[in-house]
């Protein structure tokens, strides 16, 4: 990682100071940045919820959290005091118009701080949220306003949000989140492609057999059942983050990587995906949701227990084919896949090649496979390139598949900060490059909505997948029908 460059003083308000996304994510992510001198001396950090907590109660909860979210050689006791002081709570209902007074006294003789108003809450208070600043005079030009995903549950509640939300900021301060733009990996996914030679003469149709995008966890909905009853896969990975990771893939090269150029080319491909008619929702998707099982070798209890719902049919897991319909990409199935309880935690961007169009080496022993190159996030960040070689050996040829590997703690001899730090930053900097403009937000769920109108007209129910297993066998089925095979990256 370059050399960290302080960014400007800023308060840092965290509505939903006190839940789980803050207290995970964005207070270690902050500490962390302090630590690394990105903070300067008046930068501030200001929860804010219903809790009724005083900054002395928030300060004892935030140490707390850091010792459980922070790694123990990442924690060290000056930092971790530098950053409580830095926090200040302020009790405020966000929903209520009366309630604002503490927050509008906390901020008010802060001019010229930039602020910046995390909204890691649900969405439907975003609107209320953002007409409360207005009201207080604190929307103005200095301050920006992180959403979190997702936003909405369909096209018409997403509009509905970015309506409310943009009724009072201007787009250029409006940060949607999108953590899987932050991860090293993917960013790099950028680089790779456009600042190397060797890559882009083959990056289309006439090379690339098929792409993969896979995000397999291995942990269950855990303590936020209550969030992902109403959200479900497909609103809650792919709807965002298997679809700005396509995007990445797929987009054309920007005359230069800068905040509207990269948006723009994203979005082209957004509106390029291929309409879902029902018939495709039935042939092309795979809804899974899992059942008891295993994990880490231990009996789990199913979805269903896990929420507390006997009755619930949301899904944990979904399988897509995708595709883009433009001159690069026509015919190339995107083959996306993405569940909770599966039988490894691992994240993968897999691009395969075609074949070798005639086999060369008549009479050799071995065997060869298609060239990929997979990108990997989780739980090792890296990339490999998969080609054949020739196994060493005085005998005829022996063809043997081997790998050219990136590993990036090896290579780069540190540890890639988490997503959120690089994000954080980015905002109050007022760098948007990485997060989701409204246009592309709208557009994935424009044709996500075709595949929940097509699951709500079949009314069939998610097929069930033992916890600890790779999903349910129609996302098998659906890859093996096209002759392909799903890549089943390393466990962890
Ligand atoms: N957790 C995660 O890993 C991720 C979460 N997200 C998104 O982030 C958002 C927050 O998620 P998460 O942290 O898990 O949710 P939690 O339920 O854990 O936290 C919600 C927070 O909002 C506060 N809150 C709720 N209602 C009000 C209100 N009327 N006024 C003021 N504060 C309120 C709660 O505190 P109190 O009840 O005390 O007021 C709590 O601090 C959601 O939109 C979610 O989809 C996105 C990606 C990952
Ligand atoms: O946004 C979300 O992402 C996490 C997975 O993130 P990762 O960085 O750990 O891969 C997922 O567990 C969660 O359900 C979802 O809301």
């Amino acid at each position: 990682m370059s050399p960290a460059t302080t960014v400007e003083p800023c308060d840092f308000v965290v509505f939903g100071g006190t839940g789980d996304l803050a207290v995970r994510k964005l207070l270690p992510a902050l500490y962390l940045r302090d630590r690394d001198g990105q903070l300067p001396a008046e930068t501030r950090v200001i929860g804010a919820s219903r809790a009724g907590l005083d900054t002395d109660g928030y300060r004892d909860k935030v140490r707390g959290e850091l010792a459980r979210f922070v790694s123990g050689d990442q924690l060290d006791s000056d930092t971790c005091e530098r950053f409580l002081n830095r926090l200040e709570y302020v009790t405020v209902d966000v929903a209520d118009s009366a309630d604002w007074a503490g927050l509008q006294d906390c901020l008010v003789d802060r001019e010229g701080a930039i602020r910046v108003f995390y909204l890691a809450c649900a969405p439907g208070l975003f609107g209320p949220i953002c007409e409360n600043l207005a009201l207080n005079g604190l929307a103005d030009a200095q301050s920006r306003v992180v959403l979190e995903k997702p936003i909405g549950h369909d096209l018409a509640s997403a509009r509905a949000v970015n309506d409310a939300v943009g009724a009072v900021f201007e787009e250029s301060q409006i940060f949607r989140i999108d953590h899987y733009l932050g991860k090293e990996s993917v960013q790099n996914l950028l680089v790779t492609r456009f600042a190397n030679t060797f890559l882009e003469p083959l990056w289309n149709s006439s090379s690339i057999d098929h792409v993969q995008i896979n995000v397999a966890e291995s942990l269950g909905v855990g303590s936020r059942g209550g969030y992902y009853e109403s959200a479900g896969a497909l609103r809650d990975m792919l709807q965002n983050h298997l679809l700005q990771m396509l995007c990445l893939v797929a987009m054309e090269p920007p005359t230069y990587v800068d905040r509207e150029t990269v948006r723009d080319e994203k979005l082209k491909v957004l509106q390029a995906l291929k309409p879902m008619s029902p018939q495709d929702v039935e042939r092309c998707t795979v809804a899974g949701q899992y059942g008891p099982g295993l994990a880490d070798g231990k009996a789990v209890p199913g979805y269903q227990d896990d929420v507390e719902n006997p009755d619930s049919t949301t899904e944990t897991f979904i399988a897509v084919k995708a595709e883009i319909q433009n001159w690069r990409w026509a015919g190339v199935p995107f083959y996306l896949r993405t569940g909770k309880r599966m039988d490894r935690r691992c994240s993968e961007i897999v691009v395969q090649f075609k074949p070798v169009p005639h086999p060369m080496f008549p009479g050799s022993e071995g065997h060869s496979e298609p060239n990929r190159l997979v990108i990997q996030l989780q739980p090792h960040e890296g990339m490999r390139l998969h080609m054949t070689a020739k196994e060493p050996g005085p005998g005829g040829i022996r063809l043997k598949p081997v790998s050219l590997d990136l590993n990036y703690i090896e290579t780069f001899k540190r540890p890639s900060p988490d997503a959120y730090e690089r994000l954080l930053m980015d905002v109050v900097r007022g760098n948007p490059t990485l997060f989701m403009r409204r246009d592309e937000v709208e557009a994935a769920w424009e044709w996500v909505e075709q595949i929940l109108v097509g699951w709500q007209k079949s009314e069939r129910a998610p097929r069930r997948y033992p916890a600890g297993t790779n999903g349910p066998t129609d996302a098998t089925t659906l890859i093996e029908r096209d002759g392909r095979a799903w890549h089943e990256g390393v466990t962890a």
